[in-house]
């Protein structure tokens, strides 16, 4: 069945209808010895019994060996192409070149899979380049395991490029760039390099010298001198990236003048080296100054084999036709996609584990190379990156529902069935600085708005309340499951929240269905939601505390939102029917941002213990003239101090603090900031109570600042 086939094959035929032959238990291998070593040691783990003399046949091979010669011109003339041939005495796979051999394997092992094989042929081939992954996260790197399977899972979906290009890795960014890695690293990288070539996967090593390069010969030498380094440990494929820098490194000359050396000196000298990536530092259209010319001059300069990363219209963005017809003429070439999904390093508290989709069909030829940003999570990023594999492969063909399906059945197949469920409900992002979301709970989304319209519609209830039954039960089954113990070990926060959930979500419809019924009945759903309630709060309070988007979300697009509702609605109807206090409020959260300041407005304000945080954003954040940011609470509290970050020394004198009790009278706070540091404090007088807070850029300037911190200290 071809539709199983993962990446979706460009030509399938079946040669004799309904006909099938066994898959062979011993067979005569034909091949040339030596030609395509990785294709014929994935063939023998395949199928390992083959006898010398037997009458059925497998023949393998890549366009030019003697082997195959019958079938060349059966062979798509695409690299990494293949041609398979199922006959009821033979199988002939025959690739364009050694990849395609390899991928041909790939695409039999999946066929065997499913049992008998049907006599058919395959013409088969990407319709883009370079495919693959592009560990280029904040956040804790991959470990050394989490890689080694990757790799396994990048040959088996056919993605033929791992680019290592980890932030927090001092060896490949600042200040170690210039130094050769450990003994210990070295031999890591040395196994990743040979996982990769048994997999057929470019292993693409990046280098990140923008903080602190000098355009110097000594640098320039010292950046070849590593490639050597990394070339004797034995990588192929190079990239340098110049992302996130600031200063005289971000000049697009030099960057080019460098680039240019490296390619002329060090990349055509090599011979087996695959063309040098380079990531810019303009690198989306919301970021670029075209007129500024820096595009232009990569453009212009870069020799024309060097490839430049693009992440579309904005850093995080779906990319369609308008979006490559818009940076190709610019840089010269085809961009060679980064695209930052489903990276979560600046929405830590979400997984995102729904559909791939938003990416055009019909822009195959636009683009040298579609890569993308995982999550620090690498087992759970398979569920995406199954479906970037097999849209990257075959573009038009893509059905991102059905995709999203077989990447959790290929993930944990035993369990498959709940891992959707769950997977389901944990999908949008949450309001963040880059604007991006997903969508979540789709199936369910029509009867949680009909829920929403009427709370006793009495379908919608039931719907929603097997549902969060379903909810419960898969998140239990996964937490208890050891089928894929790194998946569900990342995954277990949010299982648990899950889990939590689904119970809310049952108690709040049972308390709907007990609304004209027992007091008592009522009042026990009643007291258990609130408990649920205070359960997963302090589960978002405890777990999966990191620096910059603490706590564990689940649902938080519609179907939590929803309950909540329900729940309010249904014990202001109790209320009202009974004459009870009941407490009506769900999700507690007494403080509320409003700034206008763009790309300040949807930061999230919570509040944890003692502090009152305001999300950090990566972006650098232009502050128009007289914007402000202000928070607000609902009841007075005593502020004790404000600490904030905004990147930038010497910032203060262009802010006001001021605080108000009721939001007409305003005292303002003076903010002080030590010398030649970022940080900015101010100590705020407890006499009286405040229920507001603000910053204003009173410097009659739009100022460009960062968001690193933003945290005020209640008083107990
Ligand atoms: C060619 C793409 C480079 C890129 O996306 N860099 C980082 C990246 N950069 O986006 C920024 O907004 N970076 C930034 C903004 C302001 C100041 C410093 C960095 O975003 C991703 C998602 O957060 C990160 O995973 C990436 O490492």
């Amino acid at each position: 069945d071809a539709s199983l086939l993962q990446p979706k094959v460009q030509e399938f035929e079946l040669s004799q209808n309904e006909k099938t032959v066994a898959v062979p238990s011993s067979y005569q291998l034909v091949l040339t010895e030596g030609s395509c070593p990785h294709a014929a040691e994935a063939l023998k783990q395949l199928l390992p019994n083959k006898q010398e003399k037997t009458e059925f046949k497998i023949i393998l091979g890549k366009k030019g060996d003697k082997a195959v010669k019958k079938y060349a011109k059966k062979i798509p003339s695409h690299k990494e192409g293949y041609y398979i041939e199922v006959d009821d005495h033979c199988i002939v796979i025959a690739g364009a070149d050694a990849r395609g051999a390899f991928y041909g394997v790939q695409t039999l092992a999946q066929m065997v899979r499913q049992g008998d094989l049907s006599l058919c042929t395959i013409e088969d081939y990407p319709d883009i380049a370079f495919r693959g992954v592009v560990e280029g996260f904040y956040g804790t790197p991959w470990s050394h395991e989490a890689r080694m399977r990757q790799l396994a899972f990048y040959g088996r979906n056919k993605m033929n490029t791992y680019i290592y290009g980890p932030k927090d890795d001092p060896y490949h960014s600042s200040p170690n760039w210039r130094k050769p890695y450990p003994e210990k690293e070295a031999a890591q990288i040395h196994a990743l390099i040979e996982q990769a070539a048994r997999n057929e996967v470019n292993f693409v090593w990046a280098i990140h010298p923008g903080k602190d390069i000098k355009w110097t010969e000594a640098d320039r030498d010292a950046l070849i001198q590593k490639f050597e380094a990394m070339y004797q440990l034995g990588v192929r494929s190079f990239a340098v990236f110049f992302d996130d820098i600031s200063g005289d490194g971000t000049d697009p000359v030099r960057q080019a003048e460098l680039l240019n050396y490296i390619d002329t000196h060090f990349i055509q000298q090599k011979h087996d080296v695959t063309p040098l990536v380079m990531c810019p530092t303009e690198y989306n259209k919301s970021w670029s100054d075209v007129k500024g010319g820096y595009l232009t001059t990569l453009g212009k300069m870069l020799n024309p084999s060097i490839q430049i990363m693009w992440t579309g219209d904005r850093v995080i963005a779906c990319i369609d036709k308008p979006t490559l017809d818009w940076i190709n003429p610019l840089i010269q070439r085809k961009a060679y996609i980064w695209w930052n999904f489903p990276v979560n390093d600046y929405v830590r508290d979400h997984l995102l584990l729904g559909p791939v989709y938003g990416n055009a069909k019909g822009i195959q030829d636009e683009m040298s190379g579609f890569v993308s940003n995982p999550m620090e999570h690498a087992e759970s990023s398979k569920i995406s990156l199954y479906s970037v594999a097999d849209y990257t492969w075959n573009l038009d063909t893509y059905d991102s529902i059905q995709s999203w399906k077989h990447a959790i059945q290929d993930l944990l197949p035993q369990k498959a069935a709940y891992l959707e469920t769950f997977a389901t409900h944990c999908s949008d992002l949450g309001t963040n600085g880059h604007g991006f979301r997903r969508d979540e709970s789709v199936p369910l989304q029509p009867m949680l708005k009909v829920l929403a319209q009427d709370m006793n519609a009495s379908e919608a209830v039931d719907s929603v309340l097997r549902e969060c039954m379903r909810l419960e039960t898969a998140c239990d089954v996964l937490l208890a499951d050891n089928e894929n113990p790194a998946l569900i070990h990342e995954m277990r926060p949010w299982l648990k929240q899950g889990k939590l959930l689904g119970e809310y979500g049952q108690c709040v419809l049972q308390m709907v269905k007990a609304l004209n019924g027992k007091d008592a009945a009522f009042m026990t759903y009643y007291d258990r939601a609130r408990a649920l309630q205070t359960l997963m709060y302090e589960l978002d309070m405890t777990e999966n505390q990191n620096p910059y988007q603490p706590g564990v979300k689940v649902g938080s697009l519609i179907l939590l939102p929803t309950l909540n509702q329900v729940y309010t609605q249904v014990t202001s109807t109790y209320n009202a029917q009974h004459k009870t206090h009941l407490e009506t409020k769900a999700e507690y959260n007494p403080y509320t941002l409003t700034s206008d300041v763009p790309q300040l407005k949807t930061q999230v304000v919570r509040a944890r213990h003692q502090y009152v945080n305001v999300s950090p954003s990566n972006e650098v954040i232009k502050w128009p003239a007289g914007a402000m940011l202000q928070i607000a609470v609902d009841q007075p509290v005593r502020f004790e101090a404000l600490t904030m970050d905004l990147g930038t020394p010497r910032v203060a004198s262009q802010f006001t603090l001021e605080v108000s009790s009721e939001g007409q009278e305003w005292k303002s706070v003076s903010l002080s900031q030590a010398a030649e540091k970022t940080e900015i404090t101010a100590s705020i007088p407890t006499d009286t109570s405040l229920k507001f807070i603000r910053l204003t850029n009173k410097s009659g300037q739009e100022t460009q600042v960062y968001f690193k911190k933003f945290t005020l200290k209640v008083q107990k």
